[in-house]
This record gives C-alpha cells, structure tokens and sequence, in this order.
C-alpha cells in the first residue's frame, strides 16, 4: 500500500490528507471547523441515534468522499492514520495515554486498530501520552516526526508546539520526557470572541505591518511586568481612552498571552518550534524580545505526517 490517509482531528478542526507514503506528497486535503469539540457536542444532541464511534465514523467517511470526488484514484482499503483528539474522552474511542518518557521513534506509543465492517478504510488510532499532571493527544505523534532533525545527546532541549494548547516537551537522549500544557490559543479565543474585550480587537491585520508588530511587542513586554488579569483588560482602555484600533489590539492581546506562555523558560536551552507559518512568525517575534534562542524552526504539517508514517511502518513493515 503506497498510500495513507492523514487525519489530524483536534480540539477545534478536522484535517484529512491523502498521502503518497513514498515521498509523503500530499495529494489531497481538506480542513472543516468539525473539531472533536463541537463534534462531541453533536452526537450528545443525537446521542439516542447512534453510537458514538458510528457517528464520528460517518463523519470521517462523509470527509473521505468529499475528498473522493476531485481524486482519479480509489481509495478503498487506504488506511486512516488518527492523531489527536479522535482517541479522548470526547473522541472517537477512549484510548489510554503512554506515560512519559516516550521514544522518538514512535516505538512505545499505544496503537489500536478499529475494525468497522461498514468502513471501506481500516481505522488505525493513535493514542497519546502523559505525565502525572499533564495530558497531550497529537503532539507526541509530531516528536516523532521531528526525531531526525533533533540532537540525540544528553542535552537537553525544548520542542514549543504553539495551537489551541501549546506545549513545551523537553526531549533528551532521543526520549520525551517531560512537558507543560498551555491554554493559550483557548484564551486568545475566549477573550477575543466571547469576552467584553472581542468589541475591542479585530482579526486581520498583518503582523508585518509595523503598528501590528509594535502593538504585538508591547503585549509581549506587558507579559513580564504587569499582572494578566490587569493587562488584558488594557485592550479595552486602550481602545477606550486612547482610540488603539481594534486590529492592533488584537495583536496586543496576542503578544501577551504569547509572552505570558513564554515566560519563564531558561535562555539556555535550545528551542525547537514546531508550528505552522502564522503561530511561528508570532512565537519567533515573542522569543526574540524575551531574549529566548530559536534553534531550528519544524513545519508542523510535516511533522505530523512523517510522525504518523514512522508509526505505521513500524506496525506494518510497510512504506
Ligand atoms: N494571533 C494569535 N495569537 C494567539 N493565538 C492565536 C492567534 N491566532 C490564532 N490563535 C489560536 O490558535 C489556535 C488555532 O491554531 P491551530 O489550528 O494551529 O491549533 P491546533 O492546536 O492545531 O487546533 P486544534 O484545536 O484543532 O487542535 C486557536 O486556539 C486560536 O485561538
Ligand atoms: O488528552 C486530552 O484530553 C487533551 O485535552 C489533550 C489536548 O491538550 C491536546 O494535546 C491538544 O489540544
């Protein structure tokens, strides 16, 4: 089988991508707001109807076609490869987490085949690990996929996954051993669409534009000095008393939850950030001004899927 499918399904999107194992081409993709969140909520609504695992079952087969219709190629029998939420408490199934440390080669992660006779693509879920006081679901499968562009020493060093809840994984020894959960990207979206602060900032602006980046910065500075309780409510004032617009007040509001996240971490230890193009130009700029050293930037799609391949081909011999 020279082909799998990708399927990253978190807290708040679903991604799918149908992917050429050889040389991991993506040759078709697509992103939909049906997040393990709202997914969850939905089949609570219809919950006498059917089975949880049958309802997000659908939902991956309704995706799967969607994707079917611009491909010249079938896709029966193609493997689904889920990382994410899909194996929560709110997911598909309830898988058990790998306790830390994990290796990077994706050896000792939890896997479990489902086996649905009404699904023309094996199921196969990967689990996610934790700590005694932390969880993570997705991100383990991207340190996998960084594994070959780490350092395998004694060192250690910090992998920063910016999202919805970022996390900071410390790896050593070619192991993850320990790491932190951030509600950073959960704030940003709770003040920024449903607190008083959301008639106060405006998505939109570019980050390159040189007022956006000063708003960004000042957030990021407010981060290290003054309480965040109290800083965030300055998106309000300044909009208030000083007229700030709201696209730059939104970038203010980033910057200082970004710095508040970042806050703390040791200059010395090498950063590895794995994210896409947006959150990394933003954790660049925030890393910059807290003096933290950037060592290589990750894409995360890529991760992702080099991760979910390096799994699977251990599990199958394939690819
Ligand atoms: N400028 C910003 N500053 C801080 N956070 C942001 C900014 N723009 C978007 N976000 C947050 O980033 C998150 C979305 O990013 P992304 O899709 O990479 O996250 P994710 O963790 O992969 O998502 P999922 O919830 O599906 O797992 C949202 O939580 C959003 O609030
Ligand atoms: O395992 C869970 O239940 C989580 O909530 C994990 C979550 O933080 C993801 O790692 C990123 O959204």
């Amino acid at each position: 089988m020279d082909y799998f499918f990708s399927c990253d399904w978190g807290t708040s999107s679903f991604r799918l991508r149908l992917i050429r194992a050889s040389d991991l081409v993506v040759i078709a993709e697509t992103k939909s707001s049906r997040g393990i969140s709202d997914t969850y909520k939905l089949w609570q609504q219809t919950s006498t109807l059917s089975l949880r695992s049958d309802f997000y079952a659908n939902i991956v087969k309704d995706e799967i076609k969607f994707l079917q219709q611009d491909l010249s190629m079938p896709t029966d029998g193609i493997p689904v490869l889920f990382s994410g939420m899909a194996s929560s408490t709110i997911g598909m199934v309830d898988l058990p987490y790998k306790r830390l440390p994990f290796n990077l080669d994706g050896s000792d992660l939890k896997i479990e085949f489902i086996t649905n006779s009404a699904a023309a693509n094996p199921f196969v879920v990967i689990s996610g690990a934790c700590t005694d006081c932390d969880v993570m679901r997705g991100e383990e499968t991207k340190i996998v996929g960084c594994q070959s562009l780490l350092d395998n020493s004694d060192q250690e060093q910090l992998l920063i996954l910016p999202g919805t809840h970022p996390k900071h994984i410390v790896v050593k020894n070619n192991q993850a051993i320990d790491f932190k959960t951030y509600m950073t990207g959960e704030f940003f979206n709770l003040l920024s669409v449903d607190s008083i602060l959301s008639a106060s900032v405006a998505e939109g602006g570019d980050l390159d534009d040189p007022q956006n980046q000063d708003s960004f910065i000042e957030g990021v500075r407010a981060s290290r000095h003054s309480n965040l309780l109290h800083a965030s409510f300055m998106v309000r004032t300044n909009q208030v008393l000083k007229n700030i617009p709201p696209t730059q007040n939104f970038h203010y509001l980033s910057g200082l939850l970004i710095g508040t996240e970042l806050g703390g971490l040791k200059p010395d230890v090498p950063i590895y950030l794995v994210g896409g193009a947006v959150h990394a130009s933003l954790y660049k700029l925030a890393c910059n001004e807290l003096n933290l050293r950037v060592n290589m930037e990750i894409d995360a799609d890529l991760a992702l899927i080099k991760g979910q391949q390096a799994i699977f081909s251990r599990l199958t011999g394939q690819y």
